[in-house]
């Protein structure tokens, strides 16, 4: 038998994309971060690929300072406040403790990241509880542990903690209210809205009524008003609607109940930039349009001015981490170049939950080919497992190079799932030239281990 051969297949694709993004500079990255001559990149002066080497792939690194400067710039743009570090975004006790020695407040939504932060030596009292759906163990621990704040986000809440509460004593908390104003990133992470499952609706009354509820509670003291528009917001206009609609809550309760609220807290939600070129939303410009906002509204009121609560969590974490991965396989199809890594949804979901695409870049060696668009894609058994898409990486990327992802720092690892049965990546933290592991890496042993029956 003859065999007719066929012809060879095409290695990149026939029309190659111009790719979408070709800032070559560092602006997503760690202030630290440089770009040496030879490829390598180095935050907090210590390379990369030297971490990739020592703790193996993928693994995220964590950059002290800028996490610390981050904590700072918020203490400086909002003297007057308490800014409260967003747990969600990511913790571990390293990231405790720097926040706690940067003097900023923490808040927690689950008995879990409560405890991990008050065994690290947070003081519970500057730290605050949410959640929509707190457990019983969730309430208990929080008792339990002294917590400074909870934030009450549903009517049955208020006789449940009040019963929790021992005779005698008294539990601070606060109220979260749905003003009526929805902002944010993507439509799974906008909160202020009327209509989605979080806070006590100013519109319907249901916020008016739960103030009076737990005004009438013995063993609850009401310190104030809770707000949390949404996350990735990138101007200041939300805000300043959301302090006039919450300040007309105070007004009112003062006008029905006697009662002036002191405190006032209006969430996080600061969008940062993960693309060169993405809006951010500057801490200094929010603090000084709220400050005058607040005041404004205060004196139309005849309100003294309540102390502000802020609640950042990505902008304080985010733009410190970096994800680092190693790729695995190279396909170029008549459609796509496709770069495959050793990470993906699992380490990072917020591709496939909110179709946000990042900008890695090759690290550890200078690529000498001309750039091409390449879709990297995760190691995972979906077809939307895709970290980037139309990014412009050298035509000679191939296994076993290393690319780096910026922004990693927040809503990464804190939402990481052990898919597939791949493990979560360990985090190293970087500083002044050195690293320190903070989290090992999820080893298939640990997963092995939760497989009880048969
Ligand atoms: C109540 C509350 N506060 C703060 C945050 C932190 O949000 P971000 O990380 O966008 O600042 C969130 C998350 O969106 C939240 O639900
Ligand atoms: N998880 C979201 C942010 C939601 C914050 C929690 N309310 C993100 O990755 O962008």
């Amino acid at each position: 038998m003859t065999v007719t051969p066929l012809p060879p297949l095409p290695l990149s694709p026939t029309a190659p994309e111009r790719p979408q993004d070709q800032d070559e500079g560092l602006s997503v990255w760690p202030a630290s971060a440089v770009d040496r001559p030879d490829g390598r990149l180095t935050v907090a002066g210590v390379a990369l690929d030297e971490i990739a080497e020592r703790h193996g792939t993928p693994v995220y690194v964590l950059d002290e300072d800028e996490v610390r400067g981050r904590c700072r710039r918020y203490r400086d743009a909002f003297p007057e406040a308490d800014v409260h570090y967003a747990a969600k975004a990511f913790l571990c006790r390293a990231l405790a403790h720097w926040v706690e020695e940067e003097g900023l407040g923490l808040d927690v939504c689950s008995a879990g990241e409560l405890e991990l932060a008050v065994t690290t030596g947070f003081p519970p009292d500057r730290i605050l509880l949410h959640g929509n759906a707190k457990s019983p163990e969730d309430l208990r621990t929080a008792l339990r542990l002294g917590v400074g704040r909870i934030v009450i986000d549903s009517p049955a809440e208020i006789a449940r903690i009040a019963a929790a509460v021992p005779p005698g004593s008294e539990q601070k908390v606060m109220l979260r209210v749905t003003p009526g104003i929805g902002a944010g990133g993507h439509a799974k992470i906008r909160t202020g809205s009327e209509g989605q499952k979080f806070g006590l609706s100013l519109r319907d009354g249901h916020a008016q009524h739960a103030v009076a509820r737990v005004l009438g509670q013995p063993r609850l003291r009401l310190t104030g008003l809770h707000c949390h528009l949404g996350s990735q917001i990138t101007t200041v206009k939300p805000y300043l609607a959301a302090v006039r609609r919450l300040v007309g809550l105070m007004a009112r309760t003062r006008d029905l109940y006697g009662v002036v609220l002191p405190e006032l807290d209006l969430g996080g939600g600061h969008g940062v930039a993960y693309r060169p070129g993405d809006p951010v939303l500057d801490p200094a410009a929010l603090a000084h349009r709220v400050r005058v906002e607040l005041i404004e509204s205060c004196a139309g009121a005849g309100l003294p001015v309540p102390r502000l609560i802020i609640e950042p969590g990505r902008a304080i974490v985010g733009p410190a981490g970096v994800a680092v991965y190693r790729v695995l396989a190279v396909k170029a199809t008549a459609a796509r170049v496709f770069v495959a890594v050793d990470g993906g949804m699992s380490d990072n979901p917020r591709p496939a939950l909110y179709g946000v695409r990042y900008a890695p870049r090759l690290i550890g060696r200078r690529g000498a080919a001309e750039r091409v668009a390449t879709t990297v894609a995760g190691r995972h058994c979906e077809a939307g497992d895709v970290l980037a898409e139309n990014v412009p990486l050298p035509a000679d990327v191939r296994p076993g190079d290393l690319l780096a992802v910026p922004v990693a720092g927040a809503y990464h690892l804190s939402m990481a799932s052990s898919y597939n049965l791949v493990g979560r990546p360990p985090v190293v933290a970087v500083s002044a030239g050195t690293s320190r592991p903070l989290v090992r890496r999820e080893t298939l042993e640990d997963l092995r281990a939760r497989d009880v029956g048969l």
